[in-house]
C-alpha cells in the first residue's frame, strides 16, 4: 500500500478548494518548466490533498500555453497518485445539457501547437492511451457527484481542440454526427496522455456550460452565458472534490488497471544509448523505471 495523494486540477472557473486542513500555497520548481501556478496542498477527511488552478489564478494561461508538462511533472515530484481534471466543456448531446457533468472516459485529440510527451530522441517510449482514464477514479467521481446532487453522466468522448476560438458550426456538425464526440474543450489534451505517461491515475470530469454550436435551437457559443453557467458548475465542482477523498481512501493499493504501471515495457532505448541530460529530467516521471 502507499498514501494517496489526490490532485484536482481546476479548469475555467476553478482556481482554488476550500477547506483543506492545513492549507498551503508552495512554488514547485520543474525542469520542464513553470507549472501553471504555485500548488495548494493540505488534507482533506484525513487524505492529502493538492489542487492546481490550470490556467492560473486570475487565468493567466491560454489552453495552448498551459504548461501541461510541467504542471503533471510537478504533481507527481510532490508524491501526487491520483488526479482529477475538473474542466468546463461544450456539448454534443440534447442529453448532457449546461450543469451537467460527464465523466468523460475517451478522447479524440485534434490539438496541434502543444508538446504532448515526456519522452523524445534520447529517451523513446511508447505508452498505450487506448484507455485514457483510470475507471476507479471514474466511479469515485460518479459517486460523489451522485452524493452532490449533480446529474452526472458516466462516459463520454471529449475532443480536445487547440483553440483559443471555439469551433465553426462545420466543425461542431462533424464532431458531432460523423466523429460521435459527446463534449468539447481545449485543455485534456495533451493533459491526460502526460498522466498516463508520468504513471498517475487520470480522470476528467467535465462540466457542461453550453452546446457548442451544432444546437440548431441555440445558435452560437457565447461566452457571457458560458461563464455565468460556470459559477454554478464550479460550486458543483468543489462539492463533487470535497466527496472524492472518503471514497479513495489515504492509503492505495496498485491501480487495478496498470494506470501507475504504465513505464513498465514502454521505454525503447537502449540503456547504453540514453540521453543523460533528457534522463536527469525525466527523474520524477520515470524514475520507478529508469532508477
Ligand atoms: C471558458 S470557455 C473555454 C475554456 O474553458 C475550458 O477550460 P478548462 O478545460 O480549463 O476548464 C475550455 O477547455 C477552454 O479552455
Ligand atoms: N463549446 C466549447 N468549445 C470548447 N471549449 C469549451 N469550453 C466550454 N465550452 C466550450
Amino acid at each position: 500500500m502507499t498514501e494517496t495523494m489526490i490532485a484536482v486540477i481546476g479548469g475555467s472557473g476553478i482556481y482554488d478548494i476550500d477547506g483543506l486542513e492545513g492549507a498551503q500555497w508552495s512554488s514547485v520548481t520543474s525542469p520542464w518548466g513553470t507549472p501553471s501556478d504555485q500548488i495548494l496542498t493540505g488534507r482533506f477527511d484525513g487524505v492529502k490533498m493538492a489542487f492546481l488552478p490550470r490556467h492560473g489564478r486570475g487565468h493567466v494561461h491560454s489552453p495552448t500555453d498551459v504548461p501541461y508538462r510541467a504542471n503533471i511533472d510537478a504533481l507527481k515530484r510532490i508524491g501526487v497518485t491520483d488526479v482529477i481534471s475538473v474542466s468546463a466543456c461544450g456539448s454534443f448531446r440534447e442529453n448532457m445539457a449546461p450543469g451537467d457533468f460527464v465523466i468523460v472516459d475517451q478522447f479524440i485529440d485534434r490539438t496541434f501547437a502543444r508538446e504532448k510527451s515526456f519522452f523524445s530522441s534520447g529517451c523513446v517510449a511508447h505508452v498505450s492511451v487506448a484507455h485514457p482514464t483510470c475507471p476507479r477514479l471514474g466511479d469515485a467521481c460518479e459517486s460523489a457527484a451522485k452524493a452532490a446532487g449533480i446529474t452526472v453522466h458516466r462516459g463520454g468522448t471529449y475532443l480536445a481542440m487547440e483553440g483559443p476560438q471555439f469551433s465553426s458550426m462545420a466543425e461542431s456538425k462533424m464532431y458531432r454526427d460523423v466523429w460521435g464526440c459527446d463534449v468539447i474543450g481545449m485543455t485534456n489534451m495533451p493533459e491526460a496522455k502526460l498522466a498516463r505517461e508520468a504513471e498517475l491515475c487520470y480522470a476528467s470530469v467535465a462540466m457542461v456550460t453550453d452546446f457548442d454550436s451544432w444546437h440548431p435551437a441555440h445558435g452560437a457559443v457565447d461566452i457571457t452565458e458560458i461563464i455565468a453557467t460556470l459559477q454554478g458548475n464550479s460550486e458543483k465542482g468543489r462539492a463533487l472534490v470535497k466527496g472524492l477523498p472518503a471514497r479513495l481512501g489515504a492509503e492505495r493499493a496498485a491501480c487495478p488497471h496498470g494506470c501507475d504501471r504504465a513505464l513498465e515495457f514502454a521505454i525503447m532505448t537502449a540503456p547504453d544509448k540514453r540521453d543523460p541530460a533528457l534522463l536527469a529530467k525525466l527523474d520524477a516521471v520515470a524514475g520507478r523505471v529508469l532508477g
